[in-house]
């Protein structure tokens, strides 16, 4: 029986997934990741790296990130404590989605997870304190090769949820796209 639900979001590519689980009086049961099921849906190589974060105040906007070229990554995120809003931008050049937005509550009650492919910059808005986020991704991270767009990007018009509180000051300070830009080539 498979282990998780695949549902198809508006922008080509990415997928929301449900994880099944089994409950009993002990409580439950969940496969978190199966390289085999989330193959078909999209993350198609191994996990390079599992990274965590703890973001503590309501409100609070972390990204929106993406690695270029040949450094693009397959990210499959999940909250496992709270709630947030999450969040993916298609930057891929000539994609029908380009710069299109796409946003989805998830939580540690919903067991959703969001994957989002190559070419997408992600980011998210906690929409309670003390939200506890679990991210897998196909690449390691490579500084060099990284890239964002600001939580606030004109063209994009993320409609977040809460007033923003707190940004880090590196995601302040990245600029608004250039008009000329065509997207990413991966
Ligand atoms: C992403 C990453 C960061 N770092 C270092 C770099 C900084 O010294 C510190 C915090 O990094 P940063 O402020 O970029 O963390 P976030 O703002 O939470 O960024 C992340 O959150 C957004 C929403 C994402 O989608 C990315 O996965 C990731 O960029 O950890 C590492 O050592 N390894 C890593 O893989």
């Amino acid at each position: 029986m498979a282990q998780f639900e695949v549902i198809a979001a508006p922008l080509a590519g990415l997928k929301l997934i449900r994880r099944r689980c089994s409950e009993d009086s002990r409580g439950y049961f969940s496969r978190f990741f199966c390289a085999d099921e989330l193959n078909a849906a999209g993350f198609s190589e191994p996990i390079a790296q599992i990274n965590q974060t703890l973001t503590r105040r309501r409100g609070t906007v972390r990204g929106l990130h993406f690695q270029y070229s040949p450094h693009a990554e397959t990210k499959l995120v999940s909250c496992l404590r709270g709630r947030i809003f999450d969040v993916a931008v298609d930057l891929r050049s000539g994609s029908p989605t380009f710069l299109h937005w796409y946003g989805v509550e998830l939580s540690a009650n919903n067991r959703e997870s969001l994957l989002i492919p190559q070419g997408f910059a992600h980011g998210f808005q906690t929409l309670e304190d003390d939200c506890e986020l679990l991210y897998l991704h196909s690449a390691a991270y490579a500084p060099s090769a990284e890239g964002a767009l600001h939580a606030l990007e004109p063209r994009v018009a993320i409609d977040w949820p809460l007033a923003i509180t707190e940004m880090s000051e590196r995601d302040r300070q990245h600029s608004n796209l250039p008009s000329d830009f065509q997207g990413i080539e991966l």
